[in-house]
């Protein structure tokens, strides 16, 4: 067990799918896992292993924020050895060149926050996803006939804020959509000599407002979560 997850070693699988939404790991685990288990439900962050495909995964929340899954990643790295962890989440898109629904598979996470720098001395803006996993998920897409975009992605700590505009950070690194974890996984990934991926579902489009439900957010990103599954089989 680890400050933080409730598991015993041994219980948690080399590949992690990680969602924010603790509910969304619970809908995964109950729809698409074998002989499923749960091994730690600390703060009702859920965490639980089994079998797809044969091939053993856990699948675990991070909670919302770099914070939180600067913690719970650095727990699954370190303390229980986990090689890939392949963050499953939602995005709001900045401009309407997306579509609610689309699936991007992040190149890079650009962030203002100072994660990175004042946890491991890594002082890029800018930080890719590590270790093959990106080419594998887009490989197994282009198997599976799935459409993802590859693209620049924004990690922020801001959901609400008062400036309609694209922040500018954003708009340096080109970045079609926001969301709040990508950067701290992938700093933590590259400081440890990990794996990490983000697939991103766009859940809002910032300009004209159209967002899905929290439903949805926990149950209907399905085109997203079997490319994981099946992505992460063949990690
Ligand atoms: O759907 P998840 O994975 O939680 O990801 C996005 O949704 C949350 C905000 O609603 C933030 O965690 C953001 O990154
Ligand atoms: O961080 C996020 C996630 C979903 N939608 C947003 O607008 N921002």
């Amino acid at each position: 067990m680890s400050v933080h997850i409730a598991a015993a070693k041994g219980q948690i699988a080399k590949t992690v799918l990680q969602p924010g939404d603790p509910l969304r790991a619970k809908f995964i685990a109950d729809n698409y896992l074998d002989s499923v288990k749960l091994v730690s439900q600390t703060r009702n962050i859920f965490y639980y292993t089994g079998t797809y495909k044969g091939n053993e995964i856990t699948i675990g929340a991070s909670g919302m924020g770099i914070p939180s899954i600067g913690i719970y990643s650095y727990e699954l790295y370190t303390e229980y050895g986990v090689d890939t962890i392949i963050r499953i989440g939602t995005c709001g898109a900045y401009s309407t060149d997306l579509n609610l629904f689309d699936v991007i598979n992040v190149e890079n996470a650009a962030s203002e926050s100072t994660y990175a720098k004042y946890a491991w001395g890594i002082e890029e803006e800018l930080i890719p996803h590590q270790g093959n996993i990106f080419e594998s998920i887009n490989q197994t897409a282009a198997g599976l006939g799935k459409t993802v975009i590859e693209s620049n992605i924004h990690t922020s700590d801001i959901f609400y804020r008062k400036d309609a505009a694209v922040p500018a950070i954003a708009q340096k690194h080109k970045c079609l959509a926001v969301e709040m974890e990508a950067f701290a996984l992938f700093a933590n990934a590259k400081y440890l000599g990990k794996s990490a991926a983000t697939l991103l579902t766009v859940s809002d489009i910032i300009p004209t407002r159209e967002q899905i439900s929290s439903d949805e957010r926990e149950k209907a990103l399905r085109v997203m979560i079997e490319l994981a599954l099946e992505s992460a089989v063949k990690a």
